[in-house]
């Protein structure tokens, strides 16, 4: 059982350093390797998703990522910034399906930026399609056009993709409570027309879920709103990475939000939804449980074992039972610790 390990940039090192120890003392037999990816990658190779850790990502049953980027790369041709290495893992693994639970711990019910009879509970899984859309689109570029400059990208999205992305959330929605909802800007964009369309047409085939649908701009303001009334959410590539940062606040902290992203076969990238921090970057203070938890969804889909998931789970439970908090998630009365001692932690509630 091979495990991919990508510390990437900023606080990745950091929080990944944690998650590895973490999978160490689960005893479970995994062969690590350690890898290249976005800045650190391009430091080395001048290619932020270099052959070599193309190939120990193909070769390895999972692959474990911290976060890449930074302001250190900003000025670079798109093609060398770190994000596109992350596009690169992404696509190349097809990794098209990105599962970002969104779950307020009752220990945090304070820290979340909601009022706690309106978020206490929360429990939502978002179904971000990961390999398509604006994202991946072909035109893009900036170009003079009649004298000034002129940036553009592209839209797009086949009834497969899309079909491909809605079984995986049907399937989802009808292991949990059987309500999905579809989130698109139909009333502009044709791509999202489809979007609609193809989901509307996949419902006869799960009965048992009920099925809505809901324009982006409402979703954003209904997650803030009244998260409870979601329980599953599908939606594209782009309203999918805001819709789940937005989504993060009201568990308390972006550091707390973990993510799969799978193929069609489970094998898997698993990091959190955040990204490499560079305000906090190199002391200590980031929070690693979503990491940490990325490292539990690991073991829950790639390597099917759910009581190692379980148990890493319930660790992250127990230290904020016991009120270890780093100052993402900190409130008076409560322990602050840095990166470390919040693993320290978690290690010895495991
Ligand atoms: N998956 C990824 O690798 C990924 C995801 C998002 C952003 N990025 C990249 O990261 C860089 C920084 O982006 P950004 O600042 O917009 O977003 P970010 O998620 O890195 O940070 C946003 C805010 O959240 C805080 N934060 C994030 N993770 C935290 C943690 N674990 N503990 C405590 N606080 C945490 C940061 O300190 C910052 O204030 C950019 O280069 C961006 O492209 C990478
Ligand atoms: C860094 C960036 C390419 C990435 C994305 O937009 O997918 C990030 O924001 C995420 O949410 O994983
Ligand atoms: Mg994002």
């Amino acid at each position: 059982m091979k495990i991919c390990v990508l510390p990437g940039d900023g606080i990745g090192p950091e929080i990944m350093a944690e998650a590895v120890r973490v999978i160490q003392a689960l005893d479970l037999k995994f062969e690590l390797e350690e890898g290249l990816l976005g800045g650190a990658a391009v430091d080395a190779t001048g290619d932020p998703y270099p052959e070599a850790t193309r190939k120990l990502a193909r070769a390895a049953d999972a692959v474990l990522l911290g976060a890449v980027g930074g302001p250190k790369w900003d000025g670079l041709p798109r093609e060398q910034r770190p994000e596109r290495g992350l596009l690169g893992i992404r696509k190349d693994l097809g990794l098209f399906a990105n599962l970002r639970p969104a779950i307020l711990y009752p220990e945090l019910a304070n820290a979340s930026t909601l009022k706690p009879e309106v978020v206490s509970g929360l429990d939502i899984l978002i179904v971000r399609e990961l390999t398509g859309d604006i994202y991946f689109g072909q035109p893009r570029g900036i170009e003079n056009r009649d004298g000034e400059r002129y940036g553009f990208n592209t839209m797009h999205y086949t009834e497969s993709e899309i079909r491909r992305i809605g079984r995986v959330a049907f399937e989802a929605a009808r292991k949990r409570n059987k309500r999905l909802c579809s989130v698109d800007k139909m009333n502009v964009l044709e791509t999202t027309q489809l979007w609609r369309d193809v989901m509307t047409e996949l419902a006869p085939e799960y009965p048992d879920v009920e099925l809505t649908h809901m324009l982006v701009d409402n979703a954003a303001m209904q997650l803030v709103r009244a998260p409870k009334q979601f329980d599953v959410m599908v939606t594209g590539n782009m309203f999918g990475d805001i819709l789940s940062d937005e989504a993060s606040m009201l568990t308390g902290s972006i550091g707390m939000l973990p993510s799969a992203s799978l193929d069609a076969n489970n094998k898997g990238l698993y990091e959190p939804s955040h990204g490499s921090a560079p305000d906090i970057a190199g002391k200590g203070v980031a929070n690693p449980l979503a990491t940490i938890l990325s490292a539990a969804m690991m073991l829950r889909y790639t390597f099917n074992n759910e009581v190692a998931a379980a148990r890493v789970e319930t660790a992250v439970k127990k230290v904020l039972a016991q009120g270890y908090r780093t100052g993402d998630i900190y409130e008076p009365g409560t322990t602050k610790v840095g990166t470390k001692q919040m693993g320290d932690a978690v290690l010895a509630a495991l």
